[in-house]
């Protein structure tokens, strides 16, 4: 497990986290400058923090209390940069060989040649960095770094320079290239909620400095703690709403014309509270409707993806955005346009207080 309580301050901007991880990847999520790399850093031990401390697997790597400053190379943690920070002047073998330095020569040939293998790169042992293509260079810097067999993995956006063809492959080859051969935990810095959604078992949202909410991805989803781990988290409907009603399980709310039901959850109702809904979980109907929070409405705006297509819509006055799978909106197309629903499935909302 690695626990980690610090505070690093760098002029104006301070860095206030804590949170445990244990095996699995678990996402850092956040918008520009708000203390990804950071909190990476801090933890191999590039960066050193004023205060606080970081226990990896119950050995301490930092502690302030104590005076103690594990050196970076002694940390046993293998660090993915962003660009992957291949040795341009050393071969696929060679950088793979570079942190196995403490090794006799023949154990060396050994781990790299079996390395090697199972990232699939055989044929490429002694291509340079500029002769792989960008999948190559991932499997190589993984290679670099699962080669020395740390106990933690840290993936500074991975994918950030690719495009979203490549990016989808390299998503899925690095998710199998860690079930495969890594144990450890994985911390993995993204600033997209679909890729951290896509790879990781829980996500950590972050905002200036601080962690917002931890947790299985699922209920970070479903449930943000805030406004603004709702829009990190890419939440695209939020509306101010007034509480008319509160009964056991549900509310009932009012914002501007439109009054409809949202399940309770953790958050105490007040009078006054946001209301969120994602923009796949809105559903569109044509024709009559018995279901409850189905409102008529009007598309305002339809944009046309590859296999979905978003949507706004008007629904009296409030504009809502939708993301549809295409195989599941063929009225979108016939002629029941002007009369299409609205429905918000009312466990989809979510509740939160409203930030001054
Ligand atoms: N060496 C440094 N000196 C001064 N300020 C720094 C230094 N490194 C980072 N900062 C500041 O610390 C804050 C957090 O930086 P960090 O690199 O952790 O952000 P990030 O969340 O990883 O952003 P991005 O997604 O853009 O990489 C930023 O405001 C940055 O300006």
């Amino acid at each position: 497990m690695l626990e980690v309580s610090i505070r690093k301050t760098f002029g104006k901007f301070t860095l206030q986290t804590s949170f445990t991880a244990e095996k699995g990847v678990l996402g850092i999520l956040g918008s520009s400058g708000c203390g990804k790399s950071m909190t990476l850093k801090c933890i191999a031990g590039l960066q050193k923090p004023d205060s606080g401390s970081i226990l990896l697997n119950g050995k301490p790597l930092f502690s302030s209390g104590s005076n103690l400053d594990v050196p970076s190379r002694k940390r046993n943690i293998g660090y993915v940069f962003q660009n992957y920070a291949l040795f341009p002047h050393l071969t696929v073998s060679q950088n793979i060989a570079y942190g196995l330095g403490h090794l006799d020569r023949t154990q060396h040939k050994a781990k790299v040649a079996s390395m090697v293998q199972r990232m699939q790169l055989s044929g490429h042992a002694h291509h340079y960095p500029f002769q792989l293509s960008g999948g190559q260079q991932q499997r190589c810097a993984l290679a670099r770094t699962l080669v020395t067999e740390p106990d933690l993995l840290l993936l500074d956006e991975p994918f950030s320079a690719l495009d979203t063809h490549i990016k989808h492959l390299l998503e899925k080859e690095l998710i199998q290239i860690i079930q495969e051969n890594f144990d450890g935990i994985v911390l993995l810095v993204t600033h997209n909620i679909e890729e951290a959604y896509r790879i990781c078992d829980r996500i950590m949202v972050m905002d200036q400095g601080r962690n917002l909410q931890i947790g299985a991805k699922e209920d970070i989803i479903s449930n943000p703690v805030s406004l603004t781990a709702a829009r990190i988290t890419g939440c695209k409907n939020l509306f101010d709403v007034r509480v008319l009603e509160e009964h056991e399980g549900h509310v009932l709310l009012e914002a501007g014309q439109l009054v409809f039901k949202a399940q309770k959850n953790h958050t105490p109702v007040s009078r006054h509270m946001v209301a969120g809904i994602r923009a796949h979980h809105l559903r569109l109907h044509s024709g009559v409707s018995h279901k409850e929070n189905v409102f008529e409405c009007e598309v305002v705006e339809k944009v046309e993806g590859v296999f979905s297509t978003t949507l706004q819509v008007d629904c009296r006055g409030l504009l809502f955005q939708l993301e549809i799978a295409k195989a599941s909106c063929p009225h979108l197309t016939g002629t029941d346009r002007g009369r299409l629903r609205l429905h918000i499935p009312m466990k989809r909302v979510f509740l939160m207080e409203p930030e001054v």
